[in-house]
């Protein structure tokens, strides 16, 4: 499943037509789909529908009939210059008997549900004018706001704040990125029987799916022991932060790892758990962990003025390796990519931003291009941008691979959980999964575990308690995204 951009989406449709489906087929759907969704989330409300002069109003204008028909109390407000398939649509609702009204008629009217169908992915410009002081009037009404496929107004000032979003056919940026992903509310995806051809686009981002995730369990063969299933070093810790190199050991034992050893300056006292092995160091001299037993390494958590040595002397072990926090600095990754040992880079905004010389708050605008910068800025390494959401990137060979989380939940945002995240990649790099899919299914575990057990609060060493249970889930397909109808509380959110 890919993630969409209003331009793909024209393309989509146009594949679709090309294929010879019929458009007004698609139309006709999303009416029906956000009709459903306004009678499945507020049984027995009466309706407003504000219909736009594009194919979006087109949507709300079958959406309308469907209401009608299936008994609701609606009102319809349009747009005068319809044209194509909302046409038809206009018209089909004049063959049941309903007539619209102008938009400039429309006042809010206590406990009603307001259907905004004023625009779509066809905005070209912020809205201004009456369009602005209509958006105006929905948000200061006080009604909830089911919107067909982005709050109007989006991605500009101004735009609806919805309760409920339906997307059509795909999830586009604004569905899941911040801050446009506030103004949706709620997201639910409705397919609209747009053929699955037309939707393939490998050039976009993959989101990461239940099922896709599920796939990429490393098994647990019958014959099993601590050996085999992979063992993780983590290698980090300094005076200030003795609590880093404990949560992603900790980590690592949650995501599975068969053996877990932690090295560490031998003057620091670690909490650790009872399961881990301690690798205790005078120096992180080069030769410092020859001896170590591992399949993957995670380092920088809470290394502090001494990551550098640390990722060094790991770099000499040429085991697939996490590049967290304090290594996070350009010339120990390039370091990785001049040897060729596999690595997977966690970076938040700010540290992503010290990777590529900018600044934070234009990592944090733009993650997307961020990740693609870093991804060409170091070929091989698989980057993992933390945020809301996180964004994965790698450039393996002439293409870029692109991936973007759809679990995790702001309660997330602690000191810690980033520890946590390094071990469970780590882990599965051990496991044998290849950097790229460690990584996509290590961050989405995390962002699970979050989701299940997410409430402002959560410390980061309860979130990899929780792993073990959210792995389960998955492996038995109980876990729903978060777009899907009908999704049980607690599951996949984005
Ligand atoms: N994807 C799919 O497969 C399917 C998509 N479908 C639906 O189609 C929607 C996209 O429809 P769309 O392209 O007609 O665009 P839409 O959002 O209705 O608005 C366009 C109108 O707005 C106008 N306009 C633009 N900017 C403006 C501004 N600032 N201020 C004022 N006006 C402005 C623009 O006119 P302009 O002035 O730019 O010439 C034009 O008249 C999509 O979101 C989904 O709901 C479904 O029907 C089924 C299948
Ligand atoms: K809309």
């Amino acid at each position: 499943m890919r993630l969409f951009t209003p331009q793909a989406m024209r393309e989509a449709d146009a594949k679709a037509v090309g294929l010879g489906y019929p458009s007004l087929l698609l139309m006709e759907a999303a009416g029906r789909a956000a009709a459903r969704a306004v009678l499945e989330r507020f049984a027995g409300r009466r309706v407003a529908v504000l219909c736009g002069k594009g194919n979006n109003g087109g949507d709300g204008l079958a959406a309308a009939r469907h209401l009608a028909l299936a008994g609701a109390e609606v009102r319809v407000f349009t747009a005068l210059e319809h044209a194509g398939d909302a046409l038809h649509m206009r018209q089909a609702l004049r063959a049941h008997g309903l007539e619209a009204e102008p938009l400039e008629r429309w006042q809010p009217r206590p406990g009603e549900v307001v259907l905004d169908a004023l625009f779509g992915t066809g905005l070209s410009r912020g809205l201004e004018g009456f369009w602005a002081e209509l958006v105006g009037r929905v948000n200061a009404a006080a009604c909830p706001v089911v919107a067909i496929d982005l709050p109007s107004g989006l991605p500009f000032e101004p735009h609806v704040r919805a309760t409920l979003t339906l997307a059509l056919a795909g999830l586009k940026r604004e569905h899941l990125f911040h801050p446009a992903r506030a103004a949706c509310g709620e997201v639910l995806l409705a397919g609209i029987g747009m053929p699955a051809r037309a939707l393939e686009r490998p050039d976009l981002p993959e989101l990461l799916t239940p099922r896709a995730m599920a796939a990429l369990l490393p098994g647990r063969p019958g014959d099993a022991h601590k050996g085999s299933v992979g063992r993780v070093l983590v290698a980090g810790g300094h005076a200030a932060y003795t609590g880093a190199p404990v949560l992603a050991a900790l980590g690592a034992h949650r995501a599975g790892a068969g053996l877990v050893t932690v090295a560490y300056p031998a003057e620091l006292r670690l909490n650790l758990p009872l399961e881990s092995v301690r690798h205790p160091l005078e120096s992180w001299s080069a030769g410092a962990l020859a001896g170590v037993r591992a399949e993957a390494a995670a380092v920088g958590m809470g290394a502090g003025p001494l990551a550098h040595a640390a990722a060094e002397a790991v770099l000499a072990l040429r085991l697939p390796t996490v590049l967290d926090a304090d290594a996070l600095r350009p010339e120990l990754v390039q370091a990785y990519v001049r040897e060729g040992v596999p690595a997977v880079i966690t970076p938040h905004p700010g540290e992503a931003a010290r990777l590529l010389g900018g600044e934070a708050g234009a990592v944090a605008a733009e993650p997307l291009e961020a990740a693609r910068a870093l991804a060409e800025r170091f070929p091989k390494v698989v980057v993992v941008l933390k945020g809301g959401p996180t964004v994965l990137a790698w450039k393996a060979g002439e293409g870029l691979e692109f991936a973007v989380n759809t679990t995790g939940n702001p309660a997330m945002a602690s000191g810690g959980t980033g520890d946590v995240l390094a071990g469970v990649v780590a882990a599965l790099m051990a496991a044998g999964l290849p950097p790229w899919d460690a990584a996509r299914l290590g961050v989405y575990l995390h962002g699970l575990s979050g989701d299940r057990r997410g409430r402002v609060g959560l410390l980061a060493h309860e979130l990899a308690d929780a792993l073990p249970e959210a792995r389960a889930a998955l492996e038995r397909g109980e876990v729903r995204a978060f777009w899907a109808w009908g999704s049980p509380p607690g599951s996949a959110r984005g």
